[in-house]
């Protein structure tokens, strides 16, 4: 009976233990982060040649990881739209895919400090006579599922016709061959696709209440803290900047996420 009792004290003991010191961040596999990303949102986040994930939000948040002591960070590509729930139901420890902060998303996760604010953009062929927002009226407008894009579209743009797309590659090839007259997307995978393929943008829309931030499960405070205390060292230490320049070169750089700016990126 005291064999029996002290492997099971043992046993508790070890599970307390491991808790406060193995797992501080409540992570799937102690030690790894998982994270539910995108591959086709290029320079955000998206796969290279070799199939790896790279982009800004990916070195960032690689960044941000190294700087909480994990190395091993591990991204799978989804739907825009099952990020937010397998980030919910625990099937990652984070959604990084460029994923804009609101107090409807917040219903069912929590986000970091937000570290991106930019422009929704609308981008059409050359000849589609499309030339501004209120251009989009009778016509077929692509939107990724899920998005603040559909969200926007849905509520300003009632006279266009919606056609919600799995992921930005679809939507673009559907725009290459004529089934869509323009597609809603970000501005910076926008500017991607319209080198890409000669498109051109018909309307860049403001989005800076919603900055971009890390999506985690909701009533983590341990992640959180420690999301945003690296969040804000990379911007304090030029890291932030480093990385913007490299991905977006040439962009208007937000003021708040330079040294000595204000970090606020939550709305
Ligand atoms: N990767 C995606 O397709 C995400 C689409 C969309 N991104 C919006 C956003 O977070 O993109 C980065 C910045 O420009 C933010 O200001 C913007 O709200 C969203 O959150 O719904």
């Amino acid at each position: 009976l005291v064999a029996v009792l002290s492997l099971a004290a043992c046993g508790a003991g070890a599970d307390s233990t491991e808790n406060s010191t193995g797992n501080p961040y409540g992570l799937i596999k102690p030690g790894q982060l998982r994270v539910a990303s995108l591959g086709d949102a290029k320079p955000y986040t998206f796969t290279d040649a070799n199939g790896g994930f790279t982009g800004f939000d990916v070195e960032l948040f690689r960044d941000v990881a190294k700087r909480m002591g994990i190395t091993d960070v591990v991204f799978t590509g989804q739907d825009f739209s099952a990020i937010l729930p397998a980030v919910a139901n625990g099937q990652f420890d984070a959604g990084v895919a460029a994923i804009g902060i609101t107090d409807a998303r917040r219903k069912t996760v929590d986000f970091s400090t937000g570290y991106l604010a930019g422009y929704l953009t609308v981008m059409t062929k050359k000849d589609s006579g499309i030339a501004s927002a209120d251009g989009l009226a009778g016509k077929r407008l692509g939107v990724v599922q899920g998005t603040l894009q559909e969200a926007y579209a849905v509520k300003n743009f009632p006279k266009a016709g919606l056609v919600r797309f799995p992921d930005n590659n679809a939507a673009v090839s559907a725009l290459n061959r004529g089934s869509v007259d323009a597609h809603f997307l970000d501005y910076e995978a926008a500017k991607s696709y319209i080198a890409q393929f000669s498109l051109v943008s018909a309307a860049d829309i403001p989005s800076f209440d919603a900055p971009a931030g890390f999506a985690i499960e909701k009533d983590n405070p341990a992640l959180r803290a420690a999301l945003d205390k690296a969040l804000i060292e990379a911007m304090e230490d030029g890291t932030w900047k480093r990385l913007y320049e490299k991905w977006f070169p040439g962009s208007p750089m937000p003021e708040q996420y330079l040294p000595g700016g204000d970090h606020t990126g939550t709305p």
